[in-house]
């Protein structure tokens, strides 16, 4: 959804340092999601690949719960482009269902579930290489002004 009127930046790239997805961020994970549609539903999906080394570790040889959910946030947030809407996310909810290891492909996905006027409803999991559930969230999602969004951060701005 770009807004780029030659003068402002666009959206991706005010989001450039996005812990989670931002290509500027040089302690950023990187995240890279592709984009599909449910084969039920035809609500959007994405899905991403993730293997985290030991700096994103909590219990010993697994990932940190707090970068779990973070995993989540972002894959459910790339639902919103798709869905023309810019949004933040309002409530979440993080069942950890079995230790999630580091140094293995883990498969993140997320799905729009339904909208109730600002009400963004999304789902995520993340699986291992066989297929074993290890974690998923629900996710509340409201969509904002895109005036909310500052186009120009810089350290003095932000106080640094
Ligand atoms: C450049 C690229 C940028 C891209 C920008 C996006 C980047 C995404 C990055 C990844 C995602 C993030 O980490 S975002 C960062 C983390 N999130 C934040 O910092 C958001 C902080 N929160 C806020 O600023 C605000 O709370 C907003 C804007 C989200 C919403 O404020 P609001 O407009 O006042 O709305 P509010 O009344 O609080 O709630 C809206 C509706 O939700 C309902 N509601 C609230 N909680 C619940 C709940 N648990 N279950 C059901 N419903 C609920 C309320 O009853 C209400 O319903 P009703 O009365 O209307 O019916």
């Amino acid at each position: 959804m770009p807004m780029n009127d030659n003068s402002a930046p666009t959206l991706d790239e005010q989001a450039g340092h996005c812990f989670a997805c931002g290509p500027a961020n040089p302690q950023g994970l990187h995240l890279h999601f592709d984009r599909s549609e449910h084969p039920e539903t035809g609500h959007p999906t994405v899905t991403a690949t993730v293997n985290l080394t030991r700096i994103y570790e909590g219990p010993p040889g697994y990932i940190h719960g707090g970068i779990i959910a973070t995993l989540f946030d972002e894959a459910m947030s790339k639902l919103n482009r798709p869905l023309d809407t810019l949004a933040m996310t309002r409530h979440m909810e993080v069942d950890y269902l079995r230790p999630s290891p580091l140094y293995q492909d883990l498969t993140l996905t997320a799905t729009h579930e339904r909208r109730e006027g600002r009400k963004l409803f999304h789902s995520a999991q993340l699986h291992n290489a066989e297929g074993t559930l290890l974690a998923q969230a629900e996710g509340l999602f409201i969509a904002i002004n895109p005036a909310m969004i500052p186009s120009n951060i810089t350290p003095e701005k932000a106080g640094h």
